[in-house]
Protein backbone atom coordinates (compact mmCIF):
# COMPACT_ATOMS: atom_id res chain seq x y z
CA UNK A 1 0.00 0.00 0.00
CA UNK A 2 2.47 2.88 0.85
CA UNK A 3 3.32 3.29 -2.45
CA UNK A 4 0.12 3.73 -3.20
CA UNK A 5 -1.61 7.63 -3.53
CA UNK A 6 -4.63 8.26 -1.49
CA UNK A 7 -7.40 9.78 -3.47
CA UNK A 8 -10.20 11.73 -0.69
CA UNK A 9 -13.48 10.56 -1.12
CA UNK A 10 -15.82 13.49 -0.93
CA UNK A 11 -19.61 12.33 -0.42
CA UNK A 12 -22.50 14.12 -1.37
CA UNK A 13 -25.27 11.82 -1.01
CA UNK A 14 -27.05 14.34 1.60
CA UNK A 15 -26.85 16.93 -0.80
CA UNK A 16 -26.55 16.15 -4.79
CA UNK A 17 -28.00 12.58 -3.75
CA UNK A 18 -30.93 14.32 -2.13
CA UNK A 19 -31.23 16.27 -5.40
CA UNK A 20 -32.91 13.19 -7.06
CA UNK A 21 -36.52 13.09 -7.24
CA UNK A 22 -37.68 10.75 -3.96
CA UNK A 23 -34.42 10.94 -1.99
CA UNK A 24 -35.44 14.08 0.71
CA UNK A 25 -34.77 12.66 3.91
CA UNK A 26 -35.42 14.68 7.39
CA UNK A 27 -32.83 15.42 10.19
CA UNK A 28 -32.59 11.76 11.73
CA UNK A 29 -32.18 10.16 8.76
CA UNK A 30 -29.43 12.34 7.73
CA UNK A 31 -27.46 11.83 10.67
CA UNK A 32 -28.19 8.01 10.84
CA UNK A 33 -26.77 7.59 7.29
CA UNK A 34 -23.81 10.83 8.32
CA UNK A 35 -23.19 8.33 10.87
CA UNK A 36 -22.43 5.37 8.82
CA UNK A 37 -20.69 7.94 6.15
CA UNK A 38 -18.08 7.65 8.54
CA UNK A 39 -18.19 4.58 9.51
CA UNK A 40 -17.34 3.65 5.88
CA UNK A 41 -14.33 6.00 6.21
CA UNK A 42 -15.51 8.74 3.80
CA UNK A 43 -13.27 11.48 4.25
CA UNK A 44 -15.32 14.64 3.58
CA UNK A 45 -19.61 14.32 3.96
CA UNK A 46 -21.31 17.15 1.77
CA UNK A 47 -24.30 17.55 4.34
CA UNK A 48 -26.48 19.75 2.26
CA UNK A 49 -27.02 22.93 1.25
CA UNK A 50 -27.41 25.56 4.19
CA UNK A 51 -29.33 28.59 2.39
CA UNK A 52 -31.89 25.87 0.78
CA UNK A 53 -34.01 25.99 3.48
CA UNK A 54 -34.49 25.88 7.35
CA UNK A 55 -34.47 21.91 7.46
CA UNK A 56 -31.27 21.67 5.57
CA UNK A 57 -29.68 24.98 7.81
CA UNK A 58 -30.58 22.22 10.58
CA UNK A 59 -29.22 19.13 9.03
CA UNK A 60 -25.77 20.32 8.21
CA UNK A 61 -25.45 22.53 11.65
CA UNK A 62 -26.52 18.66 13.28
CA UNK A 63 -24.26 16.82 11.36
CA UNK A 64 -21.47 19.24 11.66
CA UNK A 65 -21.49 19.01 15.73
CA UNK A 66 -22.18 15.46 15.46
CA UNK A 67 -19.54 13.99 13.05
CA UNK A 68 -16.05 13.29 14.33
CA UNK A 69 -13.25 12.37 11.88
CA UNK A 70 -14.31 12.97 8.02
CA UNK A 71 -14.46 17.01 7.35
CA UNK A 72 -18.00 18.48 7.16
CA UNK A 73 -19.02 20.98 4.41
CA UNK A 74 -21.97 22.77 3.04
CA UNK A 75 -22.69 24.14 -0.42
CA UNK A 76 -23.01 27.96 -1.39
CA UNK A 77 -23.64 29.92 -4.18
CA UNK A 78 -20.92 32.36 -4.89
CA UNK A 79 -23.13 35.39 -2.45
CA UNK A 80 -22.35 36.22 0.77
CA UNK A 81 -25.75 35.35 2.24
CA UNK A 82 -25.30 31.67 0.92
CA UNK A 83 -21.66 31.60 2.22
CA UNK A 84 -22.44 33.57 5.66
CA UNK A 85 -24.86 29.89 6.23
CA UNK A 86 -22.66 27.69 4.83
CA UNK A 87 -20.17 29.23 7.08
CA UNK A 88 -22.52 29.37 9.93
CA UNK A 89 -24.01 25.80 9.62
CA UNK A 90 -20.54 24.33 9.57
CA UNK A 91 -18.68 26.33 12.16
CA UNK A 92 -19.35 23.33 14.85
CA UNK A 93 -17.80 20.76 12.81
CA UNK A 94 -14.16 19.50 13.91
CA UNK A 95 -13.26 20.20 10.40
CA UNK A 96 -15.30 22.83 8.56
CA UNK A 97 -15.50 23.65 4.91
CA UNK A 98 -17.52 25.80 2.91
CA UNK A 99 -18.49 24.67 -1.14
CA UNK A 100 -18.67 27.34 -3.36
CA UNK A 101 -19.60 26.84 -6.90
CA UNK A 102 -19.94 29.31 -10.08
CA UNK A 103 -20.77 27.95 -13.52
CA UNK A 104 -18.26 29.05 -15.72
CA UNK A 105 -19.34 27.54 -19.21
CA UNK A 106 -20.79 30.44 -21.69
CA UNK A 107 -24.03 28.06 -22.06
CA UNK A 108 -24.36 29.25 -18.21
CA UNK A 109 -22.78 32.65 -17.89
CA UNK A 110 -25.05 34.09 -20.68
CA UNK A 111 -28.61 32.20 -20.43
CA UNK A 112 -28.36 31.60 -17.14
CA UNK A 113 -26.14 33.49 -14.76
CA UNK A 114 -26.43 36.69 -17.28
CA UNK A 115 -22.82 37.60 -16.54
CA UNK A 116 -19.71 37.88 -18.76
CA UNK A 117 -16.34 35.81 -18.14
CA UNK A 118 -14.81 38.83 -16.47
CA UNK A 119 -17.57 39.55 -14.56
CA UNK A 120 -17.71 35.51 -13.51
CA UNK A 121 -13.97 35.66 -12.91
CA UNK A 122 -14.19 39.10 -10.29
CA UNK A 123 -16.79 36.85 -8.58
CA UNK A 124 -14.75 34.26 -8.30
CA UNK A 125 -12.29 36.30 -7.02
CA UNK A 126 -14.14 38.26 -4.56
CA UNK A 127 -16.56 35.28 -3.31
CA UNK A 128 -13.58 33.16 -2.52
CA UNK A 129 -11.75 35.93 -0.50
CA UNK A 130 -14.93 36.27 1.78
CA UNK A 131 -15.53 32.67 2.55
CA UNK A 132 -11.31 31.99 3.11
CA UNK A 133 -12.72 34.78 5.87
CA UNK A 134 -15.30 32.64 6.93
CA UNK A 135 -13.47 29.37 6.85
CA UNK A 136 -9.73 27.81 6.42
CA UNK A 137 -11.11 25.10 4.21
CA UNK A 138 -12.58 26.22 1.09
CA UNK A 139 -13.70 23.89 -1.91
CA UNK A 140 -14.19 25.62 -5.38
CA UNK A 141 -16.36 24.01 -7.88
CA UNK A 142 -16.34 25.38 -11.17
CA UNK A 143 -19.80 24.02 -12.37
CA UNK A 144 -20.37 22.98 -16.10
CA UNK A 145 -16.24 22.78 -16.16
CA UNK A 146 -16.42 19.89 -19.13
CA UNK A 147 -18.01 22.12 -21.31
CA UNK A 148 -16.18 25.33 -20.45
CA UNK A 149 -13.64 26.98 -22.75
CA UNK A 150 -10.39 25.19 -21.14
CA UNK A 151 -8.18 28.18 -21.17
CA UNK A 152 -11.04 30.39 -19.10
CA UNK A 153 -11.29 27.14 -16.78
CA UNK A 154 -7.59 27.90 -16.22
CA UNK A 155 -8.01 31.31 -15.47
CA UNK A 156 -10.99 30.82 -13.35
CA UNK A 157 -8.72 28.05 -11.11
CA UNK A 158 -6.14 30.16 -10.95
CA UNK A 159 -7.82 32.76 -9.59
CA UNK A 160 -9.63 30.64 -7.17
CA UNK A 161 -6.47 29.44 -5.53
CA UNK A 162 -4.97 32.61 -5.66
CA UNK A 163 -7.76 33.67 -3.93
CA UNK A 164 -7.45 30.93 -0.93
CA UNK A 165 -9.41 27.96 -2.34
CA UNK A 166 -8.08 24.76 -0.86
CA UNK A 167 -9.51 22.09 -3.30
CA UNK A 168 -10.84 22.73 -6.85
CA UNK A 169 -13.61 20.67 -8.36
CA UNK A 170 -13.94 20.57 -11.73
CA UNK A 171 -17.46 19.05 -12.70
CA UNK A 172 -18.92 17.48 -15.35
CA UNK A 173 -22.06 18.75 -14.21
CA UNK A 174 -24.72 17.17 -17.38
CA UNK A 175 -22.37 13.76 -17.40
CA UNK A 176 -21.58 14.99 -21.60
CA UNK A 177 -17.55 14.45 -20.99
CA UNK A 178 -16.24 10.79 -22.45
CA UNK A 179 -13.10 9.87 -20.28
CA UNK A 180 -10.39 10.81 -22.23
CA UNK A 181 -12.20 13.87 -22.38
CA UNK A 182 -12.32 14.38 -18.78
CA UNK A 183 -9.00 13.01 -18.42
CA UNK A 184 -7.56 15.97 -21.14
CA UNK A 185 -9.40 18.52 -19.11
CA UNK A 186 -8.12 17.61 -15.30
CA UNK A 187 -4.30 16.95 -16.63
CA UNK A 188 -4.88 20.25 -18.45
CA UNK A 189 -5.78 22.15 -15.14
CA UNK A 190 -3.25 20.09 -13.20
CA UNK A 191 -0.17 20.55 -15.29
CA UNK A 192 -0.68 24.54 -16.81
CA UNK A 193 -2.20 26.19 -13.89
CA UNK A 194 1.06 27.73 -12.26
CA UNK A 195 -0.46 27.47 -8.48
CA UNK A 196 -2.03 24.21 -8.80
CA UNK A 197 0.00 22.84 -6.45
CA UNK A 198 -1.47 24.67 -3.12
CA UNK A 199 -4.76 23.10 -4.14
CA UNK A 200 -6.30 19.68 -4.42
CA UNK A 201 -7.75 18.66 -7.46
CA UNK A 202 -11.21 17.07 -7.10
CA UNK A 203 -13.91 15.52 -9.95
CA UNK A 204 -17.29 15.42 -9.64
CA UNK A 205 -19.22 13.45 -12.54
CA UNK A 206 -22.46 12.73 -13.61
CA UNK A 207 -23.94 9.97 -14.72
CA UNK A 208 -26.05 11.08 -17.85
CA UNK A 209 -24.30 8.72 -20.38
CA UNK A 210 -23.40 6.08 -17.68
CA UNK A 211 -19.68 7.31 -17.80
CA UNK A 212 -19.79 8.63 -14.17
CA UNK A 213 -17.46 6.47 -12.54
CA UNK A 214 -15.45 5.69 -15.68
CA UNK A 215 -14.84 9.86 -15.54
CA UNK A 216 -13.57 9.87 -11.97
CA UNK A 217 -10.60 7.19 -13.06
CA UNK A 218 -10.09 9.19 -15.52
CA UNK A 219 -10.12 12.09 -13.46
CA UNK A 220 -7.71 10.33 -11.12
CA UNK A 221 -5.41 9.13 -13.87
CA UNK A 222 -4.90 13.62 -15.25
CA UNK A 223 -4.03 14.44 -11.55
CA UNK A 224 -7.40 14.44 -9.59
CA UNK A 225 -7.10 13.87 -5.93
CA UNK A 226 -10.19 13.91 -4.49
CA UNK A 227 -13.68 12.13 -6.50
CA UNK A 228 -16.86 13.21 -5.21
CA UNK A 229 -19.79 10.38 -5.37
CA UNK A 230 -22.79 8.81 -3.59
CA UNK A 231 -24.09 5.77 -1.98
CA UNK A 232 -25.87 3.68 -5.06
CA UNK A 233 -24.84 6.69 -7.30
CA UNK A 234 -27.90 8.64 -6.34
CA UNK A 235 -27.84 12.42 -7.49
CA UNK A 236 -29.74 14.76 -10.11
CA UNK A 237 -31.13 12.99 -13.04
CA UNK A 238 -29.32 9.79 -13.72
CA UNK A 239 -27.30 10.22 -10.40
CA UNK A 240 -23.34 10.77 -9.76
CA UNK A 241 -20.52 8.50 -9.73
CA UNK A 242 -21.51 5.65 -7.33
CA UNK A 243 -19.21 5.98 -4.51
CA UNK A 244 -19.07 1.71 -4.39
CA UNK A 245 -17.96 1.36 -7.70
CA UNK A 246 -15.14 3.88 -7.84
CA UNK A 247 -13.69 2.44 -4.62
CA UNK A 248 -13.84 -1.25 -5.20
CA UNK A 249 -12.39 -0.49 -8.67
CA UNK A 250 -9.41 1.07 -7.09
CA UNK A 251 -9.13 -1.78 -4.80
CA UNK A 252 -10.10 -5.14 -7.64
CA UNK A 253 -7.56 -3.39 -9.91
CA UNK A 254 -5.01 -2.53 -7.82
CA UNK A 255 -2.80 -4.25 -10.46
CA UNK A 256 -2.92 -1.56 -12.66
CA UNK A 257 -4.26 1.22 -10.22
CA UNK A 258 -1.73 2.89 -8.13
CA UNK A 259 -4.08 4.37 -6.02
CA UNK A 260 -5.78 3.77 -2.27
CA UNK A 261 -9.09 5.28 -0.42
CA UNK A 262 -9.53 5.25 3.11
CA UNK A 263 -12.84 3.20 2.52
CA UNK A 264 -13.55 0.46 4.82
CA UNK A 265 -15.05 -1.68 2.17
CA UNK A 266 -16.72 -4.33 4.31
CA UNK A 267 -19.07 -1.79 5.23
CA UNK A 268 -20.23 -0.63 1.66
CA UNK A 269 -23.29 -3.52 1.77
CA UNK A 270 -24.63 -2.37 4.76
CA UNK A 271 -24.73 1.39 3.99
CA UNK A 272 -26.03 0.79 0.70
CA UNK A 273 -29.09 -1.00 2.82
CA UNK A 274 -29.46 1.98 5.16
CA UNK A 275 -30.07 4.13 2.56
CA UNK A 276 -32.55 2.49 0.25
CA UNK A 277 -34.53 1.33 3.95
CA UNK A 278 -34.47 5.16 4.52
CA UNK A 279 -35.75 6.86 1.47
CA UNK A 280 -37.76 3.23 0.66
CA UNK A 281 -35.89 3.23 -3.01
CA UNK A 282 -35.05 -0.19 -3.34
CA UNK A 283 -31.63 -0.64 -5.07
CA UNK A 284 -31.66 -2.08 -9.05
CA UNK A 285 -30.71 -5.72 -9.09
CA UNK A 286 -28.30 -5.68 -11.01
CA UNK A 287 -26.50 -2.57 -9.62
CA UNK A 288 -22.64 -3.63 -9.17
CA UNK A 289 -21.62 -4.07 -6.04
CA UNK A 290 -24.80 -4.13 -4.04
CA UNK A 291 -27.69 -5.00 -6.19
CA UNK A 292 -29.08 -8.47 -5.32
CA UNK A 293 -27.62 -10.10 -8.16
CA UNK A 294 -24.05 -8.99 -8.08
CA UNK A 295 -23.10 -11.75 -5.98
CA UNK A 296 -25.73 -14.03 -7.09
CA UNK A 297 -25.47 -16.91 -9.93
CA UNK A 298 -28.46 -18.79 -11.28
CA UNK A 299 -26.57 -20.43 -14.12
CA UNK A 300 -25.61 -24.28 -14.15
CA UNK A 301 -22.28 -23.87 -15.72
CA UNK A 302 -21.64 -20.54 -13.54
CA UNK A 303 -22.69 -22.59 -10.39
CA UNK A 304 -20.74 -25.74 -11.13
CA UNK A 305 -17.62 -23.20 -11.78
CA UNK A 306 -18.53 -21.61 -8.57
CA UNK A 307 -18.18 -24.65 -6.67
CA UNK A 308 -14.38 -25.53 -7.99
CA UNK A 309 -13.29 -22.37 -7.79
CA UNK A 310 -14.85 -18.46 -6.89
CA UNK A 311 -12.31 -16.89 -9.00
CA UNK A 312 -14.14 -18.14 -11.98
CA UNK A 313 -16.76 -15.90 -11.75
CA UNK A 314 -16.45 -13.61 -9.43
CA UNK A 315 -13.56 -10.95 -9.20
CA UNK A 316 -13.90 -9.59 -5.49
CA UNK A 317 -15.17 -11.74 -2.86
CA UNK A 318 -18.60 -11.19 -1.31
CA UNK A 319 -16.85 -10.51 1.85
CA UNK A 320 -14.99 -7.62 1.10
CA UNK A 321 -18.37 -5.47 0.31
CA UNK A 322 -19.34 -6.86 3.82
CA UNK A 323 -21.87 -9.81 2.08
CA UNK A 324 -21.70 -12.97 3.67
CA UNK A 325 -21.23 -15.52 1.24
CA UNK A 326 -22.26 -15.58 -2.72
CA UNK A 327 -25.91 -17.09 -3.64
CA UNK A 328 -26.06 -19.50 -5.91
CA UNK A 329 -29.38 -19.09 -7.00
CA UNK A 330 -31.64 -21.82 -8.02
CA UNK A 331 -33.87 -21.36 -11.31
CA UNK A 332 -34.34 -23.04 -14.53
CA UNK A 333 -30.62 -21.87 -15.59
CA UNK A 334 -29.14 -24.47 -13.19
CA UNK A 335 -28.00 -27.22 -13.26
CA UNK A 336 -27.44 -30.72 -11.11
CA UNK A 337 -24.58 -29.93 -9.32
CA UNK A 338 -25.83 -26.79 -7.98
CA UNK A 339 -29.20 -28.41 -7.01
CA UNK A 340 -27.55 -31.64 -5.55
CA UNK A 341 -25.18 -29.17 -3.30
CA UNK A 342 -28.89 -27.27 -2.25
CA UNK A 343 -30.43 -30.13 -1.10
CA UNK A 344 -27.29 -31.39 0.62
CA UNK A 345 -27.54 -27.71 2.84
CA UNK A 346 -31.47 -28.56 3.54
CA UNK A 347 -30.36 -31.91 5.00
CA UNK A 348 -31.46 -33.90 1.83
CA UNK A 349 -29.14 -36.73 0.93
CA UNK A 350 -30.92 -38.41 -1.57
CA UNK A 351 -30.45 -41.58 -3.28
CA UNK A 352 -28.28 -41.41 -6.66
CA UNK A 353 -31.48 -42.78 -8.23
CA UNK A 354 -33.79 -40.19 -7.08
CA UNK A 355 -31.71 -37.22 -8.16
CA UNK A 356 -32.71 -37.35 -12.19
CA UNK A 357 -36.43 -37.35 -11.60
CA UNK A 358 -36.57 -34.48 -8.84
CA UNK A 359 -34.04 -32.68 -11.38
CA UNK A 360 -36.42 -32.88 -13.80
CA UNK A 361 -39.46 -32.20 -11.69
CA UNK A 362 -37.02 -28.90 -10.30
CA UNK A 363 -36.72 -27.97 -13.90
CA UNK A 364 -41.28 -27.97 -14.90
CA UNK A 365 -41.49 -25.91 -11.75
CA UNK A 366 -38.80 -24.05 -12.88
CA UNK A 367 -40.03 -23.09 -16.01
CA UNK A 368 -43.32 -22.01 -13.84
CA UNK A 369 -41.65 -19.86 -11.15
CA UNK A 370 -39.61 -16.96 -11.47
CA UNK A 371 -37.06 -18.02 -8.57
CA UNK A 372 -36.80 -20.96 -6.47
CA UNK A 373 -37.11 -20.74 -2.94
CA UNK A 374 -35.59 -23.05 0.20
CA UNK A 375 -39.04 -23.87 0.50
CA UNK A 376 -39.62 -24.67 -3.00
CA UNK A 377 -37.21 -27.36 -2.94
CA UNK A 378 -38.75 -28.76 0.10
CA UNK A 379 -42.26 -29.04 -1.38
CA UNK A 380 -40.62 -30.87 -3.85
CA UNK A 381 -38.68 -33.25 -2.48
CA UNK A 382 -41.61 -34.22 0.52
CA UNK A 383 -44.07 -34.24 -2.69
CA UNK A 384 -41.88 -36.69 -4.75
CA UNK A 385 -43.31 -40.32 -4.85
CA UNK A 386 -41.61 -42.89 -2.16
CA UNK A 387 -44.77 -44.98 -0.92
CA UNK A 388 -47.24 -46.59 -2.91
CA UNK A 389 -47.57 -48.14 -6.48
CA UNK A 390 -48.21 -44.84 -8.77
CA UNK A 391 -51.02 -46.65 -10.71
CA UNK A 392 -52.98 -43.36 -12.61
CA UNK A 393 -50.74 -40.56 -13.50
CA UNK A 394 -52.35 -37.31 -14.75
CA UNK A 395 -51.35 -36.40 -18.37
CA UNK A 396 -53.48 -33.08 -18.96
CA UNK A 397 -56.41 -31.02 -17.87
CA UNK A 398 -58.73 -28.43 -19.11
CA UNK A 399 -61.35 -26.71 -16.94
CA UNK A 400 -63.52 -24.41 -17.75
CA UNK A 401 -64.77 -22.17 -14.92
CA UNK A 402 -66.28 -18.44 -14.02
CA UNK A 403 -68.80 -16.98 -11.86
CA UNK A 404 -71.73 -17.56 -14.13
CA UNK A 405 -71.18 -21.06 -15.48
CA UNK A 406 -71.18 -24.45 -13.99
CA UNK A 407 -67.32 -25.44 -14.35
CA UNK A 408 -66.58 -27.87 -16.30
CA UNK A 409 -63.15 -30.07 -16.58
CA UNK A 410 -61.72 -32.27 -19.03
CA UNK A 411 -58.97 -34.75 -17.48
CA UNK A 412 -56.63 -37.27 -19.18
CA UNK A 413 -54.90 -39.63 -16.84
CA UNK A 414 -52.62 -42.57 -18.10
CA UNK A 415 -52.44 -46.31 -16.53
CA UNK A 416 -49.99 -48.86 -17.66
CA UNK A 417 -48.83 -46.40 -21.11
CA UNK A 418 -52.34 -45.89 -21.75
CA UNK A 419 -54.54 -42.76 -22.12
CA UNK A 420 -58.30 -42.16 -20.73
CA UNK A 421 -60.05 -39.25 -20.89
CA UNK A 422 -63.00 -37.99 -19.21
CA UNK A 423 -65.47 -34.72 -18.60
CA UNK A 424 -67.12 -33.83 -15.82
CA UNK A 425 -69.25 -30.70 -13.88
CA UNK A 426 -69.38 -29.33 -10.49
CA UNK A 427 -69.81 -26.35 -8.49
CA UNK A 428 -66.65 -25.50 -8.94
CA UNK A 429 -63.28 -26.12 -10.93
CA UNK A 430 -61.87 -28.50 -8.47
CA UNK A 431 -64.61 -30.16 -7.39
CA UNK A 432 -65.20 -30.90 -11.24
CA UNK A 433 -61.97 -31.95 -11.81
CA UNK A 434 -61.74 -34.60 -8.73
CA UNK A 435 -65.07 -35.79 -10.48
CA UNK A 436 -63.44 -36.26 -13.82
CA UNK A 437 -60.66 -38.39 -11.86
CA UNK A 438 -63.28 -40.24 -10.53
CA UNK A 439 -64.88 -41.27 -13.57
CA UNK A 440 -61.90 -42.34 -15.34
CA UNK A 441 -60.62 -44.96 -12.38
CA UNK A 442 -64.02 -46.09 -12.14
CA UNK A 443 -63.57 -46.51 -8.13
CA UNK A 444 -66.06 -44.38 -6.36
CA UNK A 445 -64.68 -42.23 -3.31
CA UNK A 446 -66.14 -39.59 -1.66
CA UNK A 447 -63.61 -36.62 -0.55
CA UNK A 448 -64.00 -36.13 3.13
CA UNK A 449 -61.02 -33.65 3.37
CA UNK A 450 -59.48 -30.28 1.52
CA UNK A 451 -56.79 -28.66 2.51
CA UNK A 452 -54.95 -25.61 0.14
CA UNK A 453 -52.45 -23.65 1.30
CA UNK A 454 -49.39 -21.70 -0.02
CA UNK A 455 -46.26 -23.42 0.44
CA UNK A 456 -43.87 -20.57 -0.78
CA UNK A 457 -44.05 -16.54 -0.70
CA UNK A 458 -44.69 -14.28 -3.21
CA UNK A 459 -47.39 -14.19 -6.22
CA UNK A 460 -46.05 -16.92 -7.99
CA UNK A 461 -46.05 -19.45 -4.67
CA UNK A 462 -45.91 -22.92 -5.43
CA UNK A 463 -49.41 -24.17 -3.78
CA UNK A 464 -49.75 -27.63 -1.96
CA UNK A 465 -53.26 -29.75 -1.08
CA UNK A 466 -53.76 -31.97 1.02
CA UNK A 467 -56.41 -34.08 0.46
CA UNK A 468 -58.25 -37.20 2.40
CA UNK A 469 -60.51 -39.72 0.29
CA UNK A 470 -62.78 -42.59 1.09
CA UNK A 471 -63.87 -45.24 -0.46
CA UNK A 472 -66.16 -47.02 2.55
CA UNK A 473 -63.37 -49.20 3.51
CA UNK A 474 -61.06 -46.95 4.25
CA UNK A 475 -59.40 -43.47 4.64
CA UNK A 476 -56.60 -41.85 2.35
CA UNK A 477 -54.68 -38.93 2.19
CA UNK A 478 -52.96 -37.62 -0.79
CA UNK A 479 -50.19 -34.49 -1.04
CA UNK A 480 -49.77 -32.27 -4.32
CA UNK A 481 -47.86 -29.14 -4.92
CA UNK A 482 -48.24 -26.84 -7.81
CA UNK A 483 -48.02 -23.67 -9.44
CA UNK A 484 -51.37 -24.47 -10.70
CA UNK A 485 -53.80 -24.85 -8.07
CA UNK A 486 -56.02 -27.32 -9.92
CA UNK A 487 -53.14 -29.48 -10.85
CA UNK A 488 -52.12 -29.50 -7.10
CA UNK A 489 -55.54 -30.92 -6.24
CA UNK A 490 -55.54 -33.29 -9.18
CA UNK A 491 -51.89 -34.64 -7.91
CA UNK A 492 -52.91 -34.61 -4.22
CA UNK A 493 -56.08 -36.77 -5.51
CA UNK A 494 -54.36 -39.20 -7.54
CA UNK A 495 -51.67 -39.67 -4.80
CA UNK A 496 -54.82 -40.63 -2.64
CA UNK A 497 -56.39 -42.64 -5.18
CA UNK A 498 -53.25 -44.28 -5.89
CA UNK A 499 -52.80 -45.26 -2.29
CA UNK A 500 -56.24 -46.70 -2.51
CA UNK A 501 -56.42 -48.83 -5.10
CA UNK A 502 -52.85 -50.06 -4.19
CA UNK A 503 -54.63 -50.71 -0.25
CA UNK A 504 -57.64 -52.53 -2.37
CA UNK A 505 -55.42 -54.83 -4.21
CA UNK A 506 -54.10 -55.30 -0.94
CA UNK A 507 -57.14 -55.41 1.22
CA UNK A 508 -58.58 -58.22 -2.04
CA UNK A 509 -55.99 -60.49 -1.08
CA UNK A 510 -56.35 -60.01 2.88
CA UNK A 511 -60.21 -59.07 3.13
CA UNK A 512 -59.72 -56.12 4.97
CA UNK A 513 -58.55 -52.27 4.79
CA UNK A 514 -56.04 -52.63 7.82
CA UNK A 515 -52.88 -50.80 6.18
CA UNK A 516 -55.13 -47.49 5.16
CA UNK A 517 -57.10 -47.38 8.80
CA UNK A 518 -53.62 -48.22 10.64
CA UNK A 519 -52.60 -45.44 7.97
CA UNK A 520 -55.25 -43.45 8.89
CA UNK A 521 -54.78 -43.77 12.59
CA UNK A 522 -51.11 -42.73 12.17
CA UNK A 523 -51.75 -39.52 10.11
CA UNK A 524 -54.68 -38.74 13.16
CA UNK A 525 -52.01 -38.88 15.74
CA UNK A 526 -49.31 -37.44 14.04
CA UNK A 527 -50.57 -35.21 11.19
CA UNK A 528 -47.19 -33.08 10.81
CA UNK A 529 -45.00 -36.52 10.87
CA UNK A 530 -42.78 -35.72 7.66
CA UNK A 531 -42.38 -39.26 7.22
CA UNK A 532 -45.85 -40.15 7.40
CA UNK A 533 -46.51 -37.61 4.61
CA UNK A 534 -44.25 -38.79 2.38
CA UNK A 535 -45.33 -42.22 2.57
CA UNK A 536 -48.60 -40.79 0.67
CA UNK A 537 -47.15 -38.39 -1.72
CA UNK A 538 -47.65 -38.18 -5.21
CA UNK A 539 -44.63 -38.51 -7.61
C1 LIG B 1 -25.15 21.77 -10.18
C2 LIG B 1 -25.82 21.72 -8.89
O1 LIG B 1 -26.16 20.74 -8.41
S1 LIG B 1 -26.02 23.20 -8.11
C3 LIG B 1 -26.98 22.88 -6.70
C4 LIG B 1 -28.38 22.71 -7.06
N1 LIG B 1 -29.17 22.51 -5.87
C5 LIG B 1 -30.24 23.24 -5.58
O2 LIG B 1 -30.59 24.15 -6.31
C6 LIG B 1 -31.00 22.85 -4.36
C7 LIG B 1 -31.24 24.01 -3.40
N2 LIG B 1 -31.74 25.20 -4.05
C8 LIG B 1 -32.67 26.01 -3.50
O3 LIG B 1 -33.24 25.73 -2.46
C9 LIG B 1 -32.96 27.27 -4.20
O4 LIG B 1 -32.67 27.15 -5.57
C10 LIG B 1 -32.12 28.44 -3.57
C11 LIG B 1 -32.60 28.67 -2.15
C12 LIG B 1 -30.64 28.11 -3.55
C13 LIG B 1 -32.31 29.71 -4.39
O5 LIG B 1 -33.67 29.91 -4.53
P1 LIG B 1 -34.20 31.26 -5.25
O6 LIG B 1 -33.56 32.43 -4.63
O7 LIG B 1 -35.67 31.19 -5.20
O8 LIG B 1 -33.63 31.20 -6.74
P2 LIG B 1 -33.88 30.12 -7.88
O9 LIG B 1 -33.50 28.77 -7.40
O10 LIG B 1 -35.24 30.26 -8.47
O11 LIG B 1 -32.84 30.60 -8.98
C14 LIG B 1 -31.47 30.48 -8.78
C15 LIG B 1 -30.83 31.82 -8.58
O12 LIG B 1 -29.47 31.59 -8.15
C16 LIG B 1 -28.57 32.15 -9.12
N3 LIG B 1 -27.41 31.32 -9.13
C17 LIG B 1 -27.30 30.08 -9.61
N4 LIG B 1 -26.08 29.61 -9.37
C18 LIG B 1 -25.41 30.58 -8.75
C19 LIG B 1 -24.11 30.67 -8.25
N5 LIG B 1 -23.28 29.64 -8.33
N6 LIG B 1 -23.72 31.79 -7.64
C20 LIG B 1 -24.58 32.84 -7.55
N7 LIG B 1 -25.83 32.80 -8.00
C21 LIG B 1 -26.24 31.68 -8.60
C22 LIG B 1 -29.38 32.15 -10.40
O13 LIG B 1 -28.83 33.04 -11.33
C23 LIG B 1 -30.72 32.61 -9.87
O14 LIG B 1 -30.58 33.98 -9.56
P3 LIG B 1 -31.77 35.08 -9.65
O15 LIG B 1 -32.75 34.63 -8.58
O16 LIG B 1 -31.11 36.32 -9.31
O17 LIG B 1 -32.30 35.00 -11.02
C1 LIG C 1 -22.14 22.21 -7.41
C2 LIG C 1 -21.46 21.23 -8.26
C3 LIG C 1 -20.36 20.54 -7.52
C4 LIG C 1 -22.39 20.22 -8.80
O1 LIG C 1 -23.13 19.59 -8.09
C5 LIG C 1 -22.35 19.95 -10.23
O2 LIG C 1 -21.74 20.71 -10.98
O3 LIG C 1 -22.98 18.96 -10.64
Amino acid sequence: MGDKERIRIFDTTLRDGEQAPGYSMNLEEKLRIASRLQALGVDIIEAGFAIASPGDFESVREIARHVDGPVVASLARALEKDLDAAGEAVKEARRPRIHLFLATSDLHLEYKLKMTREHALEQVRKMVTYARNLCDDIEFSAEDASRSDLDYLCKVVETAIASGATTINLPDTVGYSLPHELERMVRTVHTSVPNMDKAILSVHNHNDLGFAVANSLAGVMGGARQVECTLCGIGERAGNASLEEFVMAVKTRGDVLPYDTGIDTREITKSARLLSSITGVSVFPSKAIVGTNAFAHESGIHQHGMMANAKTYEIMTPESVGLKKTALVLGKHSGQHAFVKRLEELGYSLPHERIPALFEDFKITADRKKTITDRDLIALVESSSTGAAEIWHLVDFVVNSGNMITSTAVVTLSKDGKKYQEVASGTGPVYASLRAVEKIIRHPFSLEDYKLQAVTEHRDALGEVLVKISDGEGFYRGRGVSTDVIEASILSCLAAVNRMLDNSSYAAGQGLSARAMSFENDMLSSHSDKAKDREVSHG
